[in-house]
């Protein structure tokens, strides 16, 4: 090397750092600027101001930063195995104070943008919604309550409690096949909002529930709610008004619920016009029908009652176009007794009979009342079931250990008692009967000798 040349790296070496050094200073003098502009910034601009410059800072701050940040609000779950922080302390000098949000913040590799913005974040949204669905507290509804209608001025018109029947199909006692038909008919309808849509039908179904008392049927509805997670409005239409407040309690239900008509034969009087008009009536008796309906039906403007056709109005139309998912659930002891038009497909989708007690139905009541699934007492009790009815209220009554000295035999050798009892009555009901009808005869024959 030249003494000439020694000067020129030397002087490289001399500008080289001070040019990196100045460059890295205005860098972070410009940071720190940003940074002290913006903590003046939040504390004394408005929130719009406040957020047009976080996003720039933070858009400033990525281009250093290899890594992103993300925060999801409102999360709830650890499935992200995420960061949990609080928003509020910061904030806490803030002219405009902001309220308590919770979010997660997610720290992850440039690269992977792409793979966490586009998938994992649906993921994770959807897997949110149904964490969120599942630990939702469900509600029980109820209009029945004595004040529900002075509520009604800017209130809602129900009053609720939590719902926390447990009752599940898996509890259910009734044939497998027919548990399981029901089963996939829900969550099918559950499943169904592209499908309603589809064919252009509002995303509501009924169900009408019939059978003798103590055979299920609130029980069903209790297991129903649970598969699907929906709410229960159990509407109580001996205490509503007439069709105007139907159409308000009607249109307040949310979507996700089951709404509840218990006993429909016993809660008005559905029957009368139609079966009248059926009989053809003589002028005379027309008169008197017309005066027995407008008695039992008086027409809306006297708002007092409601009425079939307005009962009927509510389940096809208005309410059920308001969107989301709702299922109308109908209960009666007496099926015959229901006006056709009230029960017909497209009004009640699905009728289930919800009978006596079979021998399947009773071993799912022995596992959960007696936690057996089998026993040598078993035979005798499906020989018997075959011979007389029951239904589950009463087996669920006999299996039902009374106190810690009952167990399983005891129970079982109660409910074979129960049973021959049963059928013994019955056989005596039938001698009975048929004593009754050859009664007549044996007089015929006696008044002829
Ligand atoms: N199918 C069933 N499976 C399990 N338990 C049942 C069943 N049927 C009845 N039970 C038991 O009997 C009790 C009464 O049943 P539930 O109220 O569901 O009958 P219901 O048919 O609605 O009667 P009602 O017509 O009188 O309203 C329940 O609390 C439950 O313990």
């Amino acid at each position: 090397m030249t003494p000439k040349m020694m000067p020129m790296p030397n002087m490289m070496a001399r500008m080289m750092p001070m040019t990196m050094v100045e460059m890295w200073t205005t860098v972070g003098s410009t940071i720190a600027s940003v940074m002290f502009f913006g903590a003046i910034i939040r504390q004394y601009c408005p929130y719009e101001v406040r957020r047009f410059f976080d996003k720039y800072t933070n858009n400033l701050m990525s281009f250093f930063n290899p890594y992103i940040r993300i925060a999801i609000h409102e999360f709830t779950g650890s499935q992200a195995r995420a960061h949990k922080t609080s928003s509020s302390s910061s904030r806490s000098m803030s002219l405009y104070p902001e309220p308590e949000r919770r979010f997660y913040r997610l720290t992850f590799h440039k690269r992977y943008r792409e793979m966490i913005t586009e998938d994992y974040l649906e993921h994770v949204v959807t897997k949110g919604k149904q964490v969120k669905a599942k630990n939702r507290q469900r509600k029980l509804y109820t209009n029945s309550s004595p004040n529900y209608r002075y509520s009604s001025h800017g209130q809602s018109m129900w009053s609720h409690i939590p719902f926390e029947h447990p009752a599940t199909f898996e509890t259910l006692a009734m044939e497998p096949e027919i548990k399981q038909e029901i089963m996939e008919d829900l969550l099918t309808f559950r499943e169904g909002k592209d499908y309603y849509a589809s064919i252009g039908k509002a995303w509501k179904r009924g169900y009408l529930l019939y059978g003798p008392p103590g055979t299920g049927k609130s029980t069903m509805i209790a297991a129903m709610a649970n598969l699907l997670n929906y709410h229960v409005y159990d509407l109580e239409l001996t205490a509503v008004k007439d069709n105007s407040e139907l159409k308000k309690l009607l249109i307040e239900t949310t979507s996700k619920s089951i709404i509840v008509m218990e006993d429909i034969d016993c809660s008005l009087d559905l029957t009368g016009e139609r079966k009248k008009k059926e009989e053809k009536p003589s002028e005379d008796e027309k008169e008197k029908v017309k005066k027995e309906i407008s008695r039992r039906e008086p027409k809306e403007e006297s708002g007092s009652k409601v009425t079939l056709s307005g009962l009927l109005n509510f389940i096809d139309g208005l309410w059920s176009s308001s969107g989301g998912e709702r299922l109308i659930v109908f209960t009666t002891n007496h099926v015959e007794k229901l006006d056709p038009a009230l029960i017909r497909r497209g009004r009640m989708d699905k009728h289930i009979e919800l009978s006596y007690c079979s021998f399947e139905g009773f071993k799912v009541l022995a596992k959960n009342y007696l936690r057996i699934e089998a026993h040598p007492m078993f035979d005798s009790i499906e020989q018997l079931m075959k011979e007389t009815k029951i239904t589950p209220a009463d087996i669920a009554e006999y299996l039902m250990p009374k106190s810690p000295r009952e167990d399983a035999e005891k129970c079982l050798s109660k409910l074979i008692r129960a049973l021959e009892e049963a059928k013994e009555k019955a056989a005596k009901e039938r001698a009975d009967e048929e004593t009754e009808d050859n009664e007549p005869a044996k007089r015929d024959a006696l008044s002829e000798d």
